[in-house]
């Protein structure tokens, strides 16, 4: 098929060049100016965001409109404000404006631009833009997965104690939730592993994994927007993508396992407390259109 009568890639092609005009802007207000007083709260008092990721966004979602305005969306900031959250069959933009606003609000150099694109509910591509490190990570369904250009790879490890491991705090600070974090890491690192790292966003782990940094990521309480795009990039790279009760991944369960191999995967998710946040297409925010 050639590249102008492939839609699919018109679109990845459009991603990556708006994700990095997202990632331009991104930088721009990291080195000039100090968001921290700027910074307003939503599901909790740590779950942080920006007039940067709502403008991101908008810079986002507007350039998708005006080519492809029969395509949906999904966007962060969008559900946040009372947009639906709900994925339908028809081609949609999943999008993450700026995932690590934490890590944006402090200069912690780890953030990324995700895009992913859904159709009959299967990601067909992502693109996960590192802004502060420029690194872009790219994958098509079945065209495998690339950082700058050059191919990914997963780890091949498959011992245990031999690996490393990425998880998230998140943003959730109910108790009873921090407890089910604290067993399930002191579980895993009692195992041992080599380490436990996280980089303070869901996409930029999962990249971590496809590139072969760790070979395993798990979170609860992660939304569709930080996983859709990686978790093409996550599978092209070689990897498997779990719900943390180890059955298939659901990207609305808000639960994510993102391995090297099954050896791993099993391993780990043994380890692991399972518990659940609101899905993300019940959230009372995201009733059907
Ligand atoms: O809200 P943003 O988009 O920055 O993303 C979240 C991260 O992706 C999580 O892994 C992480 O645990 C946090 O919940 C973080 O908020
Ligand atoms: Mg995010």
């Amino acid at each position: 098929m050639s590249k102008s009568h492939d839609p699919w890639q018109d679109a990845m092609d459009h991603a990556v060049a708006v994700a990095r005009k997202s990632g331009e802007m991104i930088r721009e207000v990291v080195q000039n100016q100090d968001q921290s007083s700027l910074v307003q709260t939503k599901s909790s008092a740590v779950d942080l965001v920006t007039e940067t990721d709502q403008k991101v966004e908008r810079l986002i979602i507007q350039s998708v409109k005006s080519k492809f305005p029969s395509h949906r969306f999904i966007g962060e900031e969008s559900v946040s404000s009372g947009e639906p959250c709900i994925l339908t069959s028809d081609p949609t933009w999943i999008i993450d404006p700026i995932d690590g606003t934490t890590n944006f609000v402090h200069r912690y150099p780890f953030v990324g631009v995700c895009i992913g694109f859904a159709v009959n509910q299967q990601v067909e591509w992502g693109v996960v833009y590192s802004a502060i490190e420029d690194k872009m990570f790219t994958a098509r369904r079945g065209r495998g997965a690339f950082c700058n250009g050059r191919p990914l790879q997963v780890s091949t490890q498959t011992d245990v104690h031999r690996s490393m491991v990425a998880t998230e705090f998140g943003s959730d600070r109910d108790p009873q939730v921090v407890d089910k974090i604290f067993s399930s890491l002191h579980k895993v690192l009692s195992l041992p592993v080599h380490g436990v790292r996280g980089a303070g966003s869901a996409a930029l782990n999962m990249c971590a994994v496809a590139r072969g940094s760790v070979e395993l990521y798990y979170e609860t309480g992660v939304h569709v927007w930080d996983i859709a795009a990686a978790s093409v990039i996550v599978t092209e790279a070689g990897g498997v993508l779990r719900d943390t009760t180890g059955g298939a991944l659901d990207l609305m369960s808000r639960r994510i396992v993102a391995a090297n191999n099954e050896t791993i995967a099993t391993r780990i998710i043994a380890e692991l407390e399972v518990y659940s946040s609101e899905r993300d297409d019940r959230a009372p925010d995201c009733e059907p259109e």
